[in-house]
């Protein structure tokens, strides 16, 4: 069958580079899809003790993203229209025709459906990834990175707030979704392996003066090893006075693997708090700020939408729009931000971004191949390099549009 799906509905539109997707043989995205994502399944099939409804429906997802077509959400589903509007374009074709961005955003769908996140049955409500999530959380690299937060403690205020940003952004680099059977491997604990392709920390600070009685919005990652640095972040904006409110905007339900729900955030805010040292102290203010409404969590369905972020609904534009700083962490975020496409690594940050709604800083170790905004000298000897520097998560990029 040919396609006959217009330039508007592939997202090839004219002048526009091409949309990523599934079908380039070799490709980052041919991998998750053919790759990461199977070895997903597996996983969640044995941390659970499902039964034969649950089975059958993870066996059909692996058979059909192999060898079938993209079919429906089940009938009864809460959002079920909403996706055959928002598939209307990919429903019925091959899952390695359509869009990396919408593929993988349904396949997680698609992956609730069949352990019955959203069904009547005992399953409702349990995330499959709460088994990954709770096991990195109780082990030894949190208990260590908590530590080291006392050493941070005697910094002059400046060279704390930069260590700070830091352990933030390379927190991002720790993505339970990376690992595995399927993932690049983890970079080796400790120090970055790469450096940073841009590094605009300094219009960071510049857009968050102390005293301004500002309001930041974070948009959040993955929890665990990622949203703690957030969290300690967080902490020193609203300690030293470079935001008088922020908002922490998290997934609605279970995402990407590790994306960060309300009860993720309890449950590094209980981690924090029920440590010892500084780790402690910080798990109580953030508390404390929780509590006092200078510290509020929002779970928007747009975070869990198969769409950049040009596409965001006018109530989270309005937000985003009152906002001195919106701060989005990690990689999907970022293709979400710039758009999904094979952009030239020149082009520039600040037109891509324009739209926002307000001021942002995006916060990313590059784990997909989407870059924008580097220096025509840099990415050239990245290019020679002969590094996956773009998918393996070992370069990081902070980026501001004032
Ligand atoms: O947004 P995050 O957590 O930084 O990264 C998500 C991610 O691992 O998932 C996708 C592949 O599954 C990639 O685009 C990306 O690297």
């Amino acid at each position: 069958m040919g396609d006959t799906r217009t330039a508007d509905e592939t997202g090839q539109g004219p002048g526009l580079p091409p949309v990523i997707t599934f079908r380039e043989p070799g490709s980052f995205a041919r991998s998750v899809m053919a790759e990461r994502h199977p070895a997903l399944i597996q996983q969640v099939r044995d941390a659970f003790p499902y039964g034969p409804r649950q089975l059958r429906a993870l066996d059909a997802l692996l058979h059909e993203i192999a060898h079938g077509v993209v079919e429906p959400l089940d009938h009864g589903s809460p959002d079920r229209d909403l996706w055959l509007e928002w598939g209307r374009e990919h429903l019925g074709r091959p899952w390695f025709d359509t869009p990396f961005l919408w593929g993988e955003s349904y396949f997680y769908r698609r992956l609730l459906d069949a352990v019955g996140y959203f069904g009547e049955g005992p399953w409702r409500g349990v995330d499959p990834f709460a088994p990954f999530k709770r096991a990195e959380l109780s082990g030894g690299t949190v208990e260590e990175e908590l530590r080291a937060l006392d050493d941070l403690v005697h910094l002059p205020a400046a060279e704390r707030a930069s260590a700070l940003l830091h352990a933030s952004l390379w927190g991002n680099r720790a993505d339970l979704g990376f690992r595995g059977p399927g993932g690049a491997p983890e970079p080796a604990g400790g120090t970055p392996a790469g450096g940073l392709v841009a590094d605009d920390g300094a219009a960071l600070w510049s857009l968050l003066p102390p005293g301004a009685r500002a309001t930041v919005a974070v948009i959040a990652d993955n929890t665990g090893r990622e949203l703690i640095p957030d969290l300690v972040l967080v902490d020193h904006l609203l300690r030293h006075g470079h935001a008088d409110r922020v908002v922490l905007h998290v997934k609605p339900g279970p995402y990407y693997v590790s994306d960060a729900m309300t009860a993720d955030v309890a449950d590094c805010v209980r981690r924090l708090a029920g440590a010892s040292g500084e780790a402690g102290a910080i798990g109580g203010r953030i508390r404390e700020a929780m509590g006092a409404g200078r510290l509020d969590v929002r779970a928007h369905a747009f975070f869990c939408a198969p769409f950049p972020y040009g596409r965001m609904p006018g109530d989270l534009r309005e937000e985003l729009a009152s906002a001195a700083l919106t701060i989005l962490k990690g990689d999907l975020n970022y293709r979400r931000l710039v758009g999904d496409r094979l952009w030239p690594g020149t082009t520039s940050f600040t037109e891509l971004t324009a739209y926002f709604p307000g001021p942002v800083a995006a916060l990313r170790t590059l784990k997909s191949d989407v870059v924008v905004g580097l220096e025509p000298r840099a990415l050239e000897e990245l290019e020679r390099s002969g590094h996956a520097w773009r998918t393996s998560g070992t370069h990081a990029l902070i980026q501001v549009r004032p």
